[in-house]
């Protein structure tokens, strides 16, 4: 490892012991990318839903947004808010948060940086874009370093608060304290997460510095999701299987975006051209985002150079070409139509907008479509009017079948066990719920070689549905409560607590013990079949039989229990972390082809022979 990304490893890893939150196995590395600059690979295979790493944020607070909402500055609660009464123009929500430590520091560095005495509440909005890189003041020396080590951009427009601080406020900052502010800026706009806090009815978002997560690179397909916990901490766990020497990826954008949109506002707010699969493909591996609809023969259109800014879109079936220019008029038109409706927000307006208008014109995954639709899933059930209850039948069938259809794309373009998953999974499962309520649901069992949104069509289903959807939001603060309720840890660090090493030997001790007692249990049967059988023949069973079946015994058990060990399979936690053992998920292939192994040399012919 060369000397800068071993002081980064270190710097890192002090970091998350401060914090203790190094309590994990360690699966990730810090490695060289080849994307350029530093980024996260897999030390070992990564099952899917496995956590990879748990981050803390070095430096939190209110996103720079203009239109961001007021939130107290201590507790970020959106309600009762008031001036803190010593004008620094920050809100409060009581007198307890008024009186924070935290608060009171910041208070007393504002009201220092003041010309005179003068009283800020009116500005607030203002104040509450700046405080988060102000924040960055008060860390201590080696916090300072680990954040002098991330990326910063250089573009000069990195940096307003501090212009804001100086021309609105007309605060004099010192010269050290204003370069290091202008840099803090510059590094939380290349590397910070929005973060959300509150619960699942009032939630706001924040702007949070995540150091180890800020060493993640982005790709469209991310091979990671993340949620935060009530603690702000960052979890991030695998969607899709990660194999050893793997790079770890986040999505810098919403995976619902079309490759146009995604790499312009790559582009523009974090500085690189993104050129990953998805992005080359065309058709973003059937995901058709970027799908128009060819006015002659109604199949679906697509760009013909998907990495440049400005190209011709083609017609998949006929060939038809749909020159730039037309390209640019149709997004511009139905971006400005779609933004009036949305603020409208009217349901049959939408629903209207999407059965007439941009059938006719775009895919039915388009990403004007798919984002229309997955506002629809919010309104349906949720909002005043359309409470689930009140919802029609049409309307209920509809937000089902919409949500069948995103995780229908969703799996398309390889996203697998994402957040937006879980979040639609159980929303198809609270339509399944609200039409059983209805008398309305269907018991039939349906062939499970029918295509995947089928197959959730059944009563059956409706618990696997529920039972994923608790799996991929563990954790999350912002998940409703009859998820949390059906989660099974209550924090991401109830963990076996004799750490990864030993848990490979007990699940390796308990597999192969399992599987010599079988074996054990077998040749006594075979021997004293053998001994019943021929009672009358003076036939001995010879030594070297019992010599050969003991060494059989011994090299056969301890052989398939290490192959785990050797990656050939996995032995995980349980659930409840009280023991350790075979991984039954059985996701990936080698992991089902193992299973069916054991279970069939191990169990079943030990059985059948007995
Ligand atoms: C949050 S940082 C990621 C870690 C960064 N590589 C480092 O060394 O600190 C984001 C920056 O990494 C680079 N980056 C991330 N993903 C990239 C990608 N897919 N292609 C090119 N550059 C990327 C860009 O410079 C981006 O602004």
């Amino acid at each position: 490892m060369c000397e800068t990304l071993k002081r980064t490893d270190d710097m890192v890893n002090n970091y998350l012991k401060s914090r203790e939150i190094n309590r994990l196995e360690k699966s990730w590395d810090i490695r060289l990318s080849k994307l350029g600059g530093r980024g996260i690979f897999a030390k070992r295979d990564i099952y899917p839903g496995e956590v990879i790493l748990v981050d803390s944020p070095i430096i939190i607070g209110p996103r720079a947004r203009s239109d961001s909402s007021e939130i107290c500055v201590n507790c970020y609660k959106r309600d009762d808010l008031v001036k803190c009464s010593k004008k620094c123009g920050l809100p409060v929500c009581s007198v307890k948060c008024e009186n924070s430590d935290a608060h009171k520091k910041e208070c007393r560095l504002i009201n220092s940086w003041k010309k005179e005495d003068s009283d800020y509440s009116n500005v607030t909005s203002e104040l509450l874009r700046c405080l988060t890189p102000i924040r960055s003041l008060f860390l201590n020396e080696n916090d300072k370093n680990l954040v002098k080590l991330l990326k910063s951009h250089s573009d000069p427009k990195h940096g307003f608060e501090v212009d804001i601080l100086k021309e609105k406020f007309n605060f004099t900052l010192g010269e050290n304290e204003e370069i290091f502010l202008r840099f803090v800026c510059s590094v939380l706009d290349a590397n910070a997460f929005e973060v959300v806090v509150g619960n699942e009815t009032r939630q706001s978002a924040l702007r949070g510095l995540y150091p180890l997560s800020s060493l993640v690179n982005h790709n469209c397909s991310p091979n990671t999701t993340h949620i935060f916990d009530n603690k702000q901490r960052m979890i991030v766990r695998a969607t899709v299987f990660i194999a050893k020497d793997t790079e770890i990826f986040h999505s810098y954008v919403r995976i619902i975006w079309g490759t146009l949109t995604r790499r312009y506002l790559l582009y523009l707010t974090k500085h690189f051209a993104c050129d990953c699969e998805r992005c080359r493909d065309p058709s973003e591996f059937g995901g058709n985002l970027s799908g128009l609809k060819c006015q002659s023969c109604s199949s679906v259109a697509l760009p013909v150079e998907p990495l440049q800014l400005k190209c011709d879109w083609k017609c998949t079936s006929c060939g038809q070409i749909i020159p730039e220019n037309r390209i640019a008029l149709i997004f511009s038109v139905l971006g400005s139509r779609v933004q009036n409706i949305d603020e409208a927000n009217n349901v049959e307006e939408m629903f209207k907008f999407l059965d007439e208008k941009l059938a006719q014109l775009v895919a039915p995954t388009n990403q004007i479509a798919v984002e229309l639709k997955y506002k629809l899933v919010w309104i349906l059930g949720y909002s005043p009017g359309y409470l689930w209850k009140e919802l029609s039948l049409e309307y209920l069938e509809r937000k089902e079948a919409i949500c069948r259809e995103l995780l229908e794309l969703l799996s398309r373009i390889k996203v697998g066990q994402c957040k937006m998953r879980g979040l639609l999974l159980y929303e198809l499962y609270l339509c399944q719920q609200e039409k059983e309520r209805r008398g309305l649901i269907e018991t039939i069992e349906i062939n499970n070689n029918e295509d995947e949104s089928k197959s959730y069509n059944t009563k059956r289903d409706m618990k696997n549905i529920f039972d994923e959807a608790v799996d991929i939001l563990t954790f999350d603060v912002g998940a409703a409560e009859e998820i949390k309720n059906n989660w099974k840890k209550a924090d991401v660090f109830d963990l076996w607590v004799f750490g990864y090493g030993m848990c490979q030997l007990i699940a390796f001790l308990r597999l192969m013990v399992g599987i010599f007692q079988m074996i054990t249990f077998t040749l006594i049967a075979i021997e004293r079949l053998i001994s019943i059988l021929y009672y009358k023949e003076e036939k001995k069973i010879e030594f070297s039989f019992y010599l050969t079946t003991i060494i059989i015994t011994w090299v056969m058990s301890t052989t398939i229990a290490s192959l785990p060990l050797a990656k050939i399979g996995n032995y995980i936690y349980d659930t409840t972390c009280t023991s350790c053992e075979l991984d039954w998920k059985m996701k990936p292939g080698s992991q089902t082809g193992f299973n069916v192994s054991v279970l069939v040399l191990g169990g079943f012919i030990p059985i059948l022979l007995m």
